[in-house]
């Protein structure tokens, strides 16, 4: 049985799970441009939540089932602790018309389907700096076996009722938002620990080396300034320069200089495996909500 390609120029997006997740990726997406407000909806009935949503023309129903009733695309934004009883719940609206994605860490896709009664599922590991368009996020989706122009193409993986549209769709929608990688499912728990929560590592990165600079004397709004830009600085430089991190660290680190000191003090208390063990952490904890 073919499934019916959702139209790109016209279709709604709805969120189950008004949270900050959900609300990073649609903020994203309306300063992208790619949706307009008025073709996304969510639910919620708390008024902060509700008010954040519709500050930036989001509809905000009172019932999930009025926002999968109203949408093509419906993304899973509710923890992992409760996406399975909230499939359930809503599986009689969940028709192989819409195509359903879940951001919920560590739920497995063919857990996802199983609740759904639909293969039309594609699991995205996105992260908040979606909401400024910085997002890292990765894919995975089952997609048909099928045919193309007589050659042969098989994506991803067999078995789904997600068609290469579909993945196009996705594609487009978390492009608009930042990066975007496609990935094996059993990478998803380290994807987890690393991007999903990585945001979060760098974030006390950046709050300690304000501290670092208010201890050294400097006024906190300069020190958070400076600590913020300095990050997003390095962050560019790894991206756009094409050079290894490493490198990058030695061409800062001059002889007998300020940089080598500070580095010096940050491996003797294992800098490099604390973040490590934050990642590892991280990846397991998500391996904890899968069936
Ligand atoms: N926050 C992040 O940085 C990331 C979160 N995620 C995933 O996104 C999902 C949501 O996470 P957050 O936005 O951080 O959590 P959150 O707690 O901010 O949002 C979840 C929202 O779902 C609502 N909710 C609870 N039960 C509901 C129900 N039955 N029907 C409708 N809404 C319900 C809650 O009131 C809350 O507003 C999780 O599965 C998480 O693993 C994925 C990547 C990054
Ligand atoms: O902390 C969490 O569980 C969610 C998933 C990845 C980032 N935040």
């Amino acid at each position: 049985m073919t499934t019916a390609p959702i139209q790109l120029d016209t279709y709604k997006l709805g969120f189950i799970g008004a949270g900050k997740m959900a609300e990073s990726i649609a903020r994203g997406v309306v300063q992208s441009g790619v949706l307009h407000p008025s073709r996304i909806s969510t639910a919620h009935s708390n008024p902060l939540r509700r008010s954040a949503f519709e500050s930036f023309g989001v509809k905000v129903f009172s019932q999930n089932q009025q926002v999968v009733e109203d949408s093509d695309v419906v993304i899973f934004s509710v923890k992992p602790q409760v996406v399975k009883d909230v499939v359930l719940q809503l599986q009689p609206l969940l028709s192989k018309k819409k195509l359903l994605v879940s951001v919920a860490a560590g739920v497995k896709l063919k857990d996802l389907q199983t609740w759904a009664g639909s293969e039309r599922f594609v699991r995205v590991m996105p992260n908040t700096p979606a909401a400024v368009g910085e997002a890292a996020t990765v894919l995975f989706f089952l997609c048909t076996l099928f045919f193309h122009c007589a050659c042969f193409c098989l994506v991803m993986s067999l078995g789904g009722a997600a068609t290469e549209a579909d993945g196009e769709l996705i594609s487009k929608l978390f492009g608009s938002v930042g990066k975007i990688w496609k990935a094996d499912e059993k990478l998803f728990d380290a994807i987890t620990g690393l991007s999903g929560s990585g945001p979060a590592y760098v974030y006390i990165a950046i709050e300690a080396l304000a501290d670092g600079g208010v201890a050294a004397g400097l006024p906190r709004e300069l020190a958070l300034g400076l600590a913020s830009q300095t990050v997003l600085g390095a962050a560019s430089m790894v991206c756009q320069s094409g050079k290894h991190p490493g490198q990058l660290k030695d061409e800062v680190a001059s002889p007998g200089g300020t940089t080598i000191a500070g580095i010096h003090e940050l491996e003797k208390d294992g800098f490099r495996g604390l973040l490590m063990n934050a990642v590892v952490a991280a990846a397991k904890r998500s391996r904890e909500f899968s069936n």
